[in-house]
């Protein structure tokens, strides 16, 4: 707890109020609570003034929040720059989580009419405060194309996250192009580095050797496709549902000179046909599927597998109990919409149930914060750039959805794992499976 001492202006004080990083306390007075410092539009500022600064630079962010009570509303005021995270974001997060309402997962609590008659108390006009904005051009509109995890809906949930930009992913990702989490050596290896070896083990654990025919599925901007292809002579076809990333694929693929090896289509996983296959990767793909959807995911990529072929699916997992999805909170509005985590117990069970044999599973949760730590850096570093390149509410977006993870990451809510499947029927495997350590 932070205390500082003296009377907080009195519109910095309502809204620390109405964010609950100042609890109230017996109705009139108000007890401070968490070591984060506001600043509100008229200049007044309440907290410690060493914590993180968050400031609201417009009425317009609490009239947001008033409508939209709870993450909906914050994340549209941010998303629009009417609330500002000034200074190291992770910081900032740390101490918001750290106590008041943003201490409980998932959506918090409406404003109580205590809280409600507090604001009004303190100065802040309600009627003032115009009426609710039209929500960010940058929110997501899903629920128009049709049933969750219908192909139509999955593939606009897929554009809408996908396709913003290559100029911009290739900013915040680097030059590898990977968008899913590195195997880092150590903390100091670089994001590139880190990148090359994640994509060396998942060919390694798959046991790539030349003429394989291997499928990717959700194969980004082909990047494990080029690797396995030109460091392992396979032929790879990579399937992925935007049209922006296949288009880049293609062009990487051309440049390696790799283009008789490495078929990129635009394409859904139910949709494929043309097995079988010596071995699949899904990379940071499942986390699309859906619970629902999920037998079938399995179904289908057990169908394309010969027998004895290897699956290796490296997803992130949920490790905090049973989720109750939320479709108003920020990741589902703003991020990944429609996406859904599973824990891992749910994903091995599934795979098993669909006659897959659990080879190996490797935990890879840590190397995901500090995947995630390299990629805000990139972006804050050419933060102008970034929004030149798309826009600034995405900018905005990416930097709050990609810090936020490494906390979850850092804080054991969120982990990542690589389970190394085979389909029976086919040759047995070696008697010891972590021959790819050594390479
Ligand atoms: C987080 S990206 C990972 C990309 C790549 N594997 C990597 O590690 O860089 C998820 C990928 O899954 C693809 N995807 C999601 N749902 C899909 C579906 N139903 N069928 C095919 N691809 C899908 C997306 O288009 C995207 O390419």
């Amino acid at each position: 707890m932070a205390k500082t001492t003296g009377a907080a202006p009195k519109l910095a004080r309502a809204l620390a109020i109405v964010l609950g990083t100042w609890e109230l306390n017996n109705g009139r007075s108000a007890t401070e609570q968490i070591p984060v410092r506001l600043r509100a539009w008229d200049g007044s500022e309440a907290g410690p003034h060493d914590a993180p600064l968050i400031e609201f630079t417009s009425r317009r962010a609490l009239r947001r929040i008033l409508w939209a009570p709870g993450q909906l509303g914050l994340s549209r005021a941010y998303v629009a720059g009417e609330i500002n995270a000034h200074g190291d974001i992770f910081a900032a997060f740390a101490a918001l989580s750290s106590a008041g309402k943003f201490a409980e997962p998932g959506p918090f609590s409406p404003l109580t009419p205590r809280e409600l008659w507090t604001l009004v108390t303190t100065g802040v006009r309600l009627g003032a405060l115009g009426p609710n904005p039209a929500p960010p051009p940058e929110e997501a509109r899903v629920e128009k194309h049709g049933r969750r995890h219908s192909k139509k809906r999955d593939a606009a949930a897929i554009s809408h996250h996908y396709d913003v930009g290559n100029d911009f992913y290739r900013l915040v990702l680097g030059p590898s192009l990977v968008y899913s989490c590195a195997v880092w050596s150590d903390a100091e290896a670089g994001l590139d580095a880190a990148q090359e070896a994640k994509l060396d083990l998942a060919c390694r654990k798959l046991g790539l050797t030349p003429g394989m025919r291997v499928l990717d599925v959700g194969c980004g901007w082909g990047s494990f496709a080029l690797h396995a292809a030109g460091r392992f002579g396979v032929n790879v076809v990579g399937i992925t549902l935007s049209i922006e990333q296949a288009e880049l694929a293609r062009k990487r693929v051309a440049e390696a000179g790799l283009t008789e090896l490495v078929d990129i289509r635009v394409q859904d996983y139910r949709d494929m046909t043309d097995g079988p296959y010596d071995a699949i990767s899904s990379i940071g793909m499942s986390e699309h599927v859906g619970r629902e959807q999920l037998g079938r995911y399995v179904a289908q990529l057990h169908g394309l597998l010969r027998p004895g072929g290897r699956l290796l699916n490296h997803a992130i997992s949920w490790n905090a109990g049973p989720t109750e999805d939320d479709p108003d909170s920020f990741i589902p509005r703003y991020v990944f919409p429609d996406g859904e985590m599973l824990s891992l117990g749910e994903l091995v069970v599934a795979l098993e149930g669909g006659g897959f044999e659990v080879l190996d599973v490797e935990a890879l949760r840590r190397h995901y914060a500090l995947t995630l730590r390299a990629w805000v850096k990139n972006l804050e570093e050419q933060w102008d750039d970034a929004v030149r390149l798309t826009s600034d509410g995405r900018a905005r977006i990416w930097r709050l959805y990609m810090a936020a993870s490494a906390l979850g990451f850092e804080g054991g809510l969120t982990g990542v794992n690589q389970v190394l499947l085979q389909k029976a029927g086919g040759e047995e495997p070696p008697l010891r499976l972590r021959e790819w350590t050594a390479g």
